[in-house]
């Protein structure tokens, strides 16, 4: 079994009867929601809340019974990847793209599990690209400045068009290598006018579950307890 498999499956054993759960998005996430689809056969009940169309979409496959985020008062558990995590629990998330979704429903979760194999729990962040997920209406501006501050920024493309999002936003992928200042290239991120929302995911993570060869690694973030 792979470490995404096994980290993905292990998050479940947190889910209960009665909860209202968040379903990442992306290859390890998917592995959670195959499995909860398998507890639901044998007769859990929960309802979810997905993080994009493509996880919708799976669960709905497997029966699982999905709410709108508007709907629901709170998020019990939410199970979702990352592209990297380091030692004091900030991650990149949105390689995948969902990271809008993905930081509104971990923003009401009263619990964010996060799934990862071993390669993505890093000392320092940054080596994977930064999304940040920005307006069509001003894409290029933004796009710009973060050229003049040798961000090194790069247009997300599928096939040969600019990638859209759920929300129907573009995505600059910014190749810095490594992210010292979390918090203040954040804040920064976030006041920019046009700047739906970032990758960076500080304070998030109460429990990472890291698939570690043939076994899981868990820990917990103390800070959270
Ligand atoms: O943030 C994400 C999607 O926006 C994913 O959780 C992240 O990209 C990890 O994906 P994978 O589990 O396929 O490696």
């Amino acid at each position: 079994m792979s470490e995404k498999q096994l980290a993905g499956e292990k998050a479940v054993e947190f889910i209960q009867d009665g909860m209202i759960v968040g379903l990442g998005t992306g290859s390890t996430a998917d592995f959670a929601t195959r499995k909860i689809g398998e507890r639901i056969h044998n007769g859990l009940n929960i309802k979810a809340v997905a993080t994009s169309t493509a996880t919708a979409q799976l669960a709905t496959a497997l029966n699982i019974p999905i709410v709108d985020l508007n709907e629901v008062d709170k998020i019990d558990v939410t199970i979702d990847g990352a592209d990297e995590v380091d030692v004091t629990y900030t991650g990149i998330k949105g390689g995948g793209g969902a990271l809008f979704f993905e930081k509104m429903v971990a923003s009401i979760s009263q619990k964010n599990i996060w799934v990862v194999d071993a390669s993505k729990y890093v000392e320092q962040i940054g080596k994977f690209p930064l999304p940040v997920e920005v307006s069509p209406f001003v894409y290029a501006h933004i796009y710009n400045q973060f050229q003049d501050k040798g961000m090194k920024p790069q247009m997300r493309k599928q096939q040969k068009k600019y990638y859209l999002t759920d929300s129907g936003n573009y995505i600059i992928d910014l190749h810095l290598n490594t992210i010292k200042e979390s918090k203040e290239m954040a804040s920064w991120l976030n006041a920019i006018p046009g700047v739906i929302t970032h990758g960076l995911f500080i304070n998030t993570v109460d429990l990472l579950v890291i698939g570690n060869g043939s076994t899981t690694r868990i820990m917990e973030n103390q800070r959270h307890k």
